[in-house]
């Protein structure tokens, strides 16, 4: 690196971690020591010369419930597949703990460091019932049909009986997925990816066309999952927002606009200006 170039670096005020340009470690292991459980700094990407992401940087601490808001384009989509390994980004570091450097993992292994995602649509076995959605889940790496006979041992199973309790389907362990409601549906496909015990969850607009009730038992479960696990919630619905928040980054084109509590984002000048059009 040129001597001005190193200047600038050392000068990265955003630059809060030193760690992050180290080489892993031979044997890497989740670490958060110093808090955060993911580290993004000054990631860009760009399609065609447009940049979805703009030296976005952003810290997630262990535990935390963050939401991501942000108008559409804003770059959240292209954040998660930078994060879950779906897009390598054209520069910047993304980290998971202090150990794991992301952008040196494909999809399949950050999945198994305990990244899970889950896309707006549930995607569940509709013909399997409930609870062999969850069984599947818990043996995801032994392939469907394997899984599907594979017996589970008592721990499993009361991990199973845990797990359908926390998403509220404990009554309908034994029917057919495509049974449930929509909302349902959603809490089963949270609860697949937690019967693999994820230290980071990724959701993306969970209460998209559910009921007011499905809503605010969304909210609950969430908000419930923060502390053993992280969360990271991308949603358009604001009231949803405020009403599980804690912390709230605002994304706009490709960078992070506003990050603070729901009332300091709202009566922010410029996340007004880009939601309402309202002079800053
Ligand atoms: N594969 C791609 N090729 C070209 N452009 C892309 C690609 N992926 C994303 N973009 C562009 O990057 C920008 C950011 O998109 P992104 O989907 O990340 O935004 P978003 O905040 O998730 O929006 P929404 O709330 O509408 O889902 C958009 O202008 C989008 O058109």
């Amino acid at each position: 690196m040129k001597p001005l170039e190193l200047l600038q670096e050392l000068r990265r005020r955003d630059r809060v971690f030193p760690f992050i340009d180290e080489a892993p470690p031979p044997h890497p292991r989740l670490d958060t020591r110093h808090g955060p459980i993911l580290y993004v700094e000054g990631i860009t990407k760009s399609f065609d010369g447009f940049k979805a992401l703009d030296d976005l940087t952003l810290y997630v601490g262990d535990g935390e419930l963050r939401c991501l808001i942000g108008p559409n384009g804003a770059g959240k989509t292209t954040l998660m597949d930078v994060i879950t390994g779906k897009t390598q980004p054209d520069t910047g570091h993304a980290w998971f703990g202090q150990r794991l450097n992301l952008l040196r993992m494909n999809e399949h292994d950050i999945a198994q460091a305990g990244i899970g995602r889950k896309f707006q649509k549930p995607t569940v076995y509709e013909n399997l019932t409930v609870h062999e959605n969850l069984e599947l889940a818990m043996h995801a790496h032994r392939g469907l049909m394997t899984s599907l006979f594979w017996r589970l041992d008592g721990e499993q199973r009361d991990r199973v009986d845990e797990i359908l309790e926390l998403i509220g389907l404990k009554e309908e362990g034994h029917r057919a997925a495509g049974l449930l409601s929509h909302g349902q549906k959603q809490w089963l496909e949270v609860g697949s990816l937690l019967m693999q015990n994820p230290r980071l969850l990724l959701v993306d607009e969970p209460v998209a066309g559910m009921t007011p009730a499905e809503t605010e038992a969304t909210a609950e479960l969430l908000v419930s999952l923060a502390g053993k696990h992280s969360v990271v919630v991308v949603e358009h619905d604001m009231e949803f927002v405020r009403s599980i928040a804690r912390t709230v980054t605002v994304l706009h084109q490709g960078s992070v606009l506003a990050e603070g509590t729901m009332d300091q984002v709202q009566n922010d000048p410029k996340v007004r200006e880009v939601y309402l059009g309202e002079e800053a």
